[in-house]
């Protein structure tokens, strides 16, 4: 264990007379999906969000649990260096290359795209496709990082990222799924100077230091909620001792700002950070004064009220919020253990 988890766990009952499930429609296809279940519940410091993927087993969305219990019962984390905005990134879900200049509509002022590659059925001259369109709608003085979720192999891996060197990367996410790959292609492609960042290998992993230990990645991934909580993602980033970015999880503009005050909390941020992505939704749970889209290219750090109109307007249906009541219930009893 390497943090003290000082908050209490509140118990079930606390939570579930309070949560909210919504499902938010997407205008382009993440992961996928075109529609985000979230639950919400508010605690005695706020607003939080808990939504861990479908798919997640259990001991995984506990972790997610974990955060949105420290998120809204533990005091709001303290900002670092005074920030009170972060700069953000765009991210681009892996679209054909005549949809680049669409859905980078959304994102206003942001000098950092994260492009998604590698998706399954498409091929490098997709990938190739959309990082070129991206790179002509950015100019030089953009910034581009790919993120392959750990789809390539390390050959295909060495292979595209040649093929995608012409772009100017900042760096390339989870190129590779294991650790063992990450630290053969970091070493293959060294000489280039393009840095690898660990992502799932550090959020899905037994021991989110293994990577860093090995010596497999350049840059660490770190999401709040997914880690389980601010508290925990921080000793990670400083145990580990590589730079890091903050990325989210497709959250609502409650999550985002977990994701913000981790941001804020960390000693040095030299990289934007994959927090804009309440603009791929159609629709939020806070009202637009509140949100936390990107303006110029930044977010700000701070709890957003929720809109009791639209957690109604998108309530999801009723199966949906008794699967949600019962994925809670089972976390929380692995929480109560000690999970
Ligand atoms: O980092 C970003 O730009 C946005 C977040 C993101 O890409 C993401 C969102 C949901 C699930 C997985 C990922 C990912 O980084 O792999
Ligand atoms: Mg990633």
């Amino acid at each position: 264990m390497i943090v003290d988890d000082a908050a209490r766990l509140p118990g079930l009952d606390e939570i579930l007379d309070r949560v909210r499930v919504v499902a938010i429609p997407l205008h382009t296809r993440f992961r996928g999906q075109a529609l985000r279940e979230i639950a919400l519940f508010e605690g005695p410091e706020g607003w939080t969000e808990f939504s861990p993927f479908l798919e997640y087993e259990d001991a995984e969305a506990a972790a997610w649990l974990r955060g949105a219990i420290e998120f809204g019962w533990s005091p709001t984390p303290g900002s670092s260096a005074g920030r009170t905005e972060i700069m953000v990134n765009a991210t681009l879900p892996a679209v054909p290359a005549d949809q680049v200049e669409r859905v980078l509509a959304h994102y206003d002022g942001c000098r950092t795209v994260k492009v998604k590659v590698a998706e399954r059925g498409q091929t490098i001259d997709d990938d190739v496709a959309r990082v070129r369109a991206t790179r002509a709608m950015l100019g030089a003085e953009g910034r581009i990082r790919i993120d392959a979720n750990g789809a390539w192999n390390v050959d295909e891996a060495e292979h595209a990222i040649h093929s995608l060197c012409e772009f100017d990367l900042e760096y390339v996410e989870q190129p590779c799924a294991s650790v063992e790959e990450l630290a053969e292609i970091r070493s293959r492609v060294k000489y280039m100077g393009i840095p690898i960042a660990a992502d799932e290998s550090v959020r899905k992993a037994s021991d989110p230091l293994a990577v860093a230990r090995a010596g497999a990645a350049d840059i660490l991934i770190v999401k709040a909620q997914p880690l389980g909580g601010v508290a925990r993602a921080l000793a990670i980033v400083r145990e580990a001792g590589l730079p890091a970015v903050v990325s989210s999880a497709l959250e609502s503009s409650v999550g985002i700002a977990m994701g913000a005050y981790l941001a804020a909390a960390l000693p040095t941020l030299d990289y934007d950070c994959g927090l804009a992505t309440v603009d791929l939704f159609d629709g939020d749970v806070v009202p637009p004064d509140q949100s936390l889209v990107p303006r110029g290219g930044r977010i700000p750090v701070r709890r957003p009220d929720v809109d009791p109109e639209l957690l109604e307007r998108h309530r999801a249906y009723a199966d949906r919020i008794e699967w949600w009541r019962a994925r809670i219930t089972r976390c929380h009893a692995l929480l109560a253990a000690g999970a």
